[in-house]
């Protein structure tokens, strides 16, 4: 302290006071222990940055999902003093334990309410750590930093810094993270859709779907399943043949007839993911489709949706549409780029031209080099008659499989599949229930009851409320089987044979979700009216097809009679300009020869005046006789500009007589 009062002294002299030395102490004080901190601070990260190893994830990939399974079961998580809340619907499934907030949820009971609201989604609050909070969790011996980040475009990172000689502390860590989310997953299908980067994205994990749920002609699902598990099983056998391990399904047919649930179903029975490539989606071309088949994992679904796109570009799944080649997808079927796609402008359903997908390229993403082996391809098409033959070779598309519209032995089976029988195990009721459907009683107070009631509505306001519902519409009594496969073979019998798609019988079947017996016994009716709906849909259609040609007919006629008019214009336009150039030039012939006549009318005068002088008087009256009949010829010789012009006036005749 000394030692700072005699630097100080020479400074302040004499006058330094007692408080300003105490002043600068502090002030030296200060700027050390800053400075200590700062090295200090500055030697712990070098420490971090040179000990510590870091893996990032993002989540656009899976192992951030994996990893914030793991976190979120972690206590150290969740006991996190810095969080975020946040809402999202609840959904029953992996995305939602993912967010990382599947035990930090709040624990309110569910309200009884919610039961009563179908189709209310439902807001949970979740807690999680907030960004850029760094976390400490051991691991097998080792002190792991957890922290997450979002950057910029939005994307969050999960970084795990770890302090080890290697990273197989790391490596464990995902493994163990991708195990136990693969644990998770074993009931669900994870689906991946192309991007237009030529990346899959995750995007969904459904319920895995049972083979139970697809009703189809008997045998068809067999086969399909069978056939697939013995490609998954050929691995070896295909290799010693030297043939590509690859398998195509192309599952083609009317809409709504179960083609995409079959492929649902049978990627859980098989255990497979599922990778969707739309081949309607517009920025789809050939490098883009190679790229995505390349990089496929060997194991999973490939699914081709609306393959016929590729082949017409074609955006409408419209019935009435012939699906007749179009000059674009003549160009596709021929193998052709459909480069020249850009004329397509009068085509209204047409994609626009940055879409390049051609048969060929699509030819080779499915078994070119670059395509992966060991997938399953499944392709779907509404229009078989737009594909290609060329598809069919083997290892492209090996097994074809039509889908109709529901046949009666459908119908049945959709019947027995909707509704519970007193056998079946889905269908439990307490004995309060039966004892309630036995006695007749209505079910437990209805929900508009008792919420009149708590709005404070009398007992007269009742009568505004909607009636209570009946029994039948609040506990459905299972049926007993013999009563059910009764009923269904009478709702068969009601459905007429391959005239609708399951998926409007399945519609029919939802609206009488409560209501078997209805179900059944109306299903005539509804058929009548079906029919009758899509008699006045057709006619409607026609009608407005109908105007619709009349309007582009109209529309034509207007065009060629504007440009009729326009030319008509145009050619009175000319023949007036031409006749003003020939007026002119004729003034002017007129002009020349009346200055010429002058010139020689002087001329002449000019040699008399000489010959006059030279008394020569015979040879001056000669000259003039044969210098005056040029003029008269050019008076009749008609100029280029006149016969033009003559012309059109001949033209314009003859067009006037003709009109
Ligand atoms: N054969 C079937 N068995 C069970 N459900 C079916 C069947 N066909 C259709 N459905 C039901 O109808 C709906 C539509 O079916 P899906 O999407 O599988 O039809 P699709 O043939 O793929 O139609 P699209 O060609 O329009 O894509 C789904 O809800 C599905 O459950």
């Amino acid at each position: 302290m000394d030692a700072l009062k005699s630097l100080v002294q020479p400074l302040v002299g004499g006058m330094a006071s007692s408080s300003m030395v105490d002043g600068m102490k502090l002030v030296v004080l200060g700027g050390t222990v800053e400075t200590a901190r700062r090295v200090s601070s500055s030697a712990w990260s070098h420490f971090v940055n040179s000990f510590f190893l870091t893996a990032s994830f993002s989540d656009e990939d899976m192992p951030y999902e994996w990893l914030m399974l793991w976190l979120s079961r972690r206590p150290e998580w969740q006991r996190s003093r810095e969080f975020e809340t946040t809402t999202r619907t609840t959904t029953v499934g992996l995305s939602a334990r993912t967010n990382g907030g599947t035990e930090l949820e709040d624990d309110e009971p569910d309200d009884p309410e919610d039961e009563l609201t179908p189709g209310k989604q439902k807001l949970k609050v979740v807690f999680q750590p907030t960004f850029d909070s760094t976390h400490t969790i051991y691991y097998k011996g080792h002190w792991l930093r957890v922290r997450r980040t979002k950057k910029n475009d939005g994307v969050e990172v999960l970084s795990i810094s770890v302090v080890a000689r290697s990273n197989s502390v790391l490596k464990q860590l995902v493994l163990e993270a991708k195990k136990d989310y693969e644990a998770e997953a074993i009931h669900r299908v994870q689906i991946y859709f192309a991007d237009s980067h030529g990346s899959w994205r995750w995007t969904d994990s459904r319920h895995k779907r049972p083979m139970s749920s697809i009703v189809l002609n008997p045998g068809v699902k067999e086969v399909l399943l069978n056939d697939a598990r013995d490609f998954l099983r050929s691995e070896k056998w295909y290799a010693d043949r030297g043939i590509p391990f690859r398998r195509g399904y192309l599952l083609h047919g009317v809409p709504g007839s179960g083609k995409t649930s079959l492929i649902h179903a049978l990627a859980g029975e098989l255990m497979l993911d599922i990778y969707v490539v739309s081949l309607s989606a517009s920025w789809i071309n050939d490098s883009t489709l190679t790229t995505l088949m390349g990089r496929v994992p060997a194991r999973c679904i490939l699914l081709l949706e609306d393959l016929d796109a590729a082949f017409t570009r074609s955006v409408t799944r419209d019935a009435g549409s012939t699906g007749a080649p179009t000059a674009n997808n003549k160009d596709a079927a021929n193998g052709t780029s459909s480069s020249n796609r850009s004329n397509s402008n009068d085509q209204g359903n047409q994609l626009s031209d940055t879409n390049t997908l051609s048969l060929s390229g699509l030819l080779n993403s499915l078994d070119g080099v670059a395509a992966a082996e060991g997938r399953i391809l499944f392709a779907t098409t509404n229009h078989l008659e737009r594909l290609d033959p060329a598809l069919s070779r083997p290892g492209r598309l090996d097994v074809w499989v039509e889908f109709k519209n529901a046949s009666k032995w459908q119908a049945e089976l959709l019947f027995r599949n909707f509704f519970p029988s007193a056998e079946s195990e889905e269908m439990v009721l307490t004995p309060e229930e039966v004892q309630a459907i036995e006695a007749g009683l209505s079910s437990p107070p209805s929900p508009v009851q008792s919420s009149s009631s708590l709005s404070g509505m009398s007992e007269s306001d009742t009568a505004f409320a909607p009636p209570p519902p009946t029994l039948e519409h609040a506990i459905q009594a299972p049926l007993t089987a013999s009563r059910l496969a009764e009923l269904a073979k009478k709702f068969a019998e009601s459905i007429p044979n391959e005239e609708f798609s399951v998926a409007a019988l399945q519609g029919y079947l939802l609206k009488n979700k409560t209501r078997p017996e209805a179900a059944a016994f109306e299903a005539a009716e509804w058929v009548i009216s079906e029919r009758e709906m899509r008699e006045r849909l057709k006619r409607e259609k026609e009608e407005r097809d109908r105007k619709e040609r009349l309007d582009r007919e109209r529309r034509r006629r207007e065009i060629l009679e504007r440009e009729e008019k326009e030319r008509v214009e145009k050619e009175a336009k000319e023949r007036d300009r031409l006749r003003e150039v020939l007026e002119e030039e004729r003034k002017e012939r007129k002009d020349k020869a009346k200055a010429d006549k002058e010139k020689e009318a002087q001329d002449k005068s000019d040699a008399a005046s000489r010959e006059k002088e030279n008394a020569e008087p015979e040879a001056t009256e000669s000259t003039t006789e044969t210098t005056s009949e040029p003029s008269e010829t050019t008076d009749t010789q008609s100029t280029p500009a006149e016969s033009v012009a003559d012309g059109w006036e001949k033209a314009s005749a003859g067009d006037s007589k003709e009109t």
